[in-house]
């Protein structure tokens, strides 16, 4: 039930906001890097204000507080995402989960998700990540100049193992190339803006000759559906004659009947996971490098924990989650510090909405400013600075919470119904990541041609659209002591 807050006669009006130009409203006054010039209005224009895009309301959501008030305590009305012409309905036939429409199709793909990413299915994922993550170690050191590319190959590898169950690949794997190029394409037909037919749905109609743009997509559709297709028979063969290892897509087929998933559903669901959690994961990863070189002194402490608890004579696991907990404040602080989503993507509300005694009407763009909320200095003190401590109580053994974040210590994978469905499986990733990497490895300066230490920018960054990584620069990796590589090796054989 919707009750205006100042009685029937009021007219309550959306929240404040910059004012913008006729038609084009706000449109000009954001550029790249949306996230900060919205956290600069929300200093001017408080928690919760309005701009216009070329005619759509927006709503900019800045306080965690309100995003649980409406996106978990209101669900049934924010859950919906707003129409993504290109990349839902061109480029995946309504097949993406990202940005489907709200509704039963969405239902039935996120339930049969669930089932292959619930916490207590997780485990089985371990030896896939943490085989992947000494192969990393080993490579960067190897190769240090390469490290940028070689997290991307790393990620890629180890969420296609994760999500078909085959073995690690190496850098130019024509599937991983294949499957990176789709994930890159549909993140940046998710940009707002990037087709004009989003501004102007009635483009839809055009006949193909005259809309490559609709030509092309349609292309990429048929395309991609076939190898996706094409990735996933080999998997159901062996499913259906016994012979599978455990993966997404096994669990899935295995459930394929009892959650009534077309052949076509099953194919894009689990490419949706490979993509889904390649990008992201691997641009939180080129950050967590970032951090280490500007904190070296982070870099030490967690290293300190990991020789106190693990010691030199074995590779750290999943099963050491609870003894290191300054890792995990390490983890939390990366996904805060750095919100590699820092827009999340956008929900569209389905009816007239009251807060606080503002209107948010039926259709209006909902965007939460997550780098705001991670960022916000009454929250998160000093908050550029990266520093674990802030979830730790005193004693640095237990961890304080954070209101409305669910135990995450920040809003990075977003909130309510459609929050990430793989946010559980990207913490592990990251965690054995994190923990394999800095117990084997220091992160160090490169030199330049006069011999002064390469210093990275702490906010050189790349916008994808919907996604940020940190622009690549040089550094070196120094294994920590003799025998890294004999015992990376080891912990390799005995997962593989
Ligand atoms: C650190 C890495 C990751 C980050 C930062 C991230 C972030 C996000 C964010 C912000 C959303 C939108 C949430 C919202 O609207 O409130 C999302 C949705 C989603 N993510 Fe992730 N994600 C990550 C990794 C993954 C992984 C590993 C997977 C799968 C294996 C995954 C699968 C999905 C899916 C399927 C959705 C769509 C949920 C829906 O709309 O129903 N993500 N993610």
């Amino acid at each position: 039930i919707v009750i205006r807050p100042n009685g029937p006669k009021s007219r309550p009006t959306m929240p404040p906001g910059p004012k913008g130009l006729p038609f084009l409203g706000n449109v000009l006054q954001i550029p790249a890097f949306q996230f900060l010039r919205l956290t600069e209005w929300k200093e001017q224009f408080g928690l919760i204000f309005s701009l216009n895009l070329a005619g759509q309301q927006v709503v900019v959501i800045n306080s965690v507080k309100i995003a649980v008030d409406l996106l978990e305590r209101r669900s049934g009305l924010y859950s919906d995402r707003p129409r993504f012409i290109m990349a839902s309905e061109i480029l995946t036939g309504n097949l993406f989960l990202p940005v489907m429409k709200y509704g039963d199709a969405w239902r039935k793909l996120h339930k049969a998700a669930h089932e292959g990413l619930k916490s207590q299915v997780l485990p089985v994922y371990q030896p896939a990540q943490a085989l992947e993550a000494t192969l990393l170690a080993q490579n960067l050191v190897n190769r240090p100049e390469e490290w940028y590319e070689e997290i991307k190959r790393s990620t890629a590898s180890s969420m296609k193992t994760m999500v078909y169950g085959t073995p690690p690949i190496a850098y130019d794997d024509p599937v991983v190339a294949y499957m990176n190029g789709m994930g890159h394409r549909l993140t940046v037909a998710m940009a707002p803006g990037k087709y004009l037919v989003e501004l102007f749905p009635k483009m839809l109609y055009l006949p193909s000759w005259l809309a490559p743009w609709k030509r092309e997509g349609l292309a990429w559709h048929e395309r991609d559906t076939q190898e996706l297709k094409d990735l996933l028979r080999p998997i159901t063969e062996q499913v259906d004659n016994g012979t599978h290892k455990p993966s997404f897509a096994a669990n899935l087929h295995l459930a394929a009947n009892e959650h009534n998933l077309t052949q076509k559903e099953e194919a894009w669901l689990t490419g949706t996971m490979f993509f889904g959690g390649s990008d992201t994961s691997s641009a939180v990863l080129a950050f967590f490098i970032l951090a280490m070189r500007l904190y070296p002194q982070v870099m030490k402490k967690a290293q300190a924990e990991l020789d106190r608890v693990i010691g030199r004579d074995r590779v750290p696991d999943l099963s050491d989650r609870e003894e290191l907990p300054y890792i995990r404040a390490l983890v939390k602080e990366l996904l805060r510090w750095c919100p590699v989503g820092p827009l999340g993507i956008p929900r569209q509300i389905q009816q007239d909405d009251y807060y606080d005694g503002y209107l948010i009407p039926k259709g209006t763009l909902i965007l939460v400013n997550s780098w705001g909320m991670n960022n916000d200095p009454e929250v998160f003190p000093d908050p550029r600075e990266f520093r674990p401590e802030r979830f730790l109580d005193p004693t640095e053994t237990i961890h304080v919470a954070v209101p409305g974040t669910r135990n995450q210590g920040h809003v990075t994978f977003g909130f309510g119904r459609r929050i990430c469905s793989g946010m559980n499986l990207a913490t592990q990733f990251l965690f054995i990541n994190i923990a394999t990497l800095l117990w084997s490895v220091n992160v160090e300066p490169a030199y330049d041609q006069d011999g002064q230490a390469i210093v990275p920018s702490p906010t050189d960054w790349i916008d994808e659209g919907t996604l940020m990584r940190p622009v690549p620069f040089r550094c070196n990796f120094v294994p920590r002591f003799n025998g890294v590589e004999t015992l990376l090796r080891r912990a390799r054989e005995k997962s593989s």
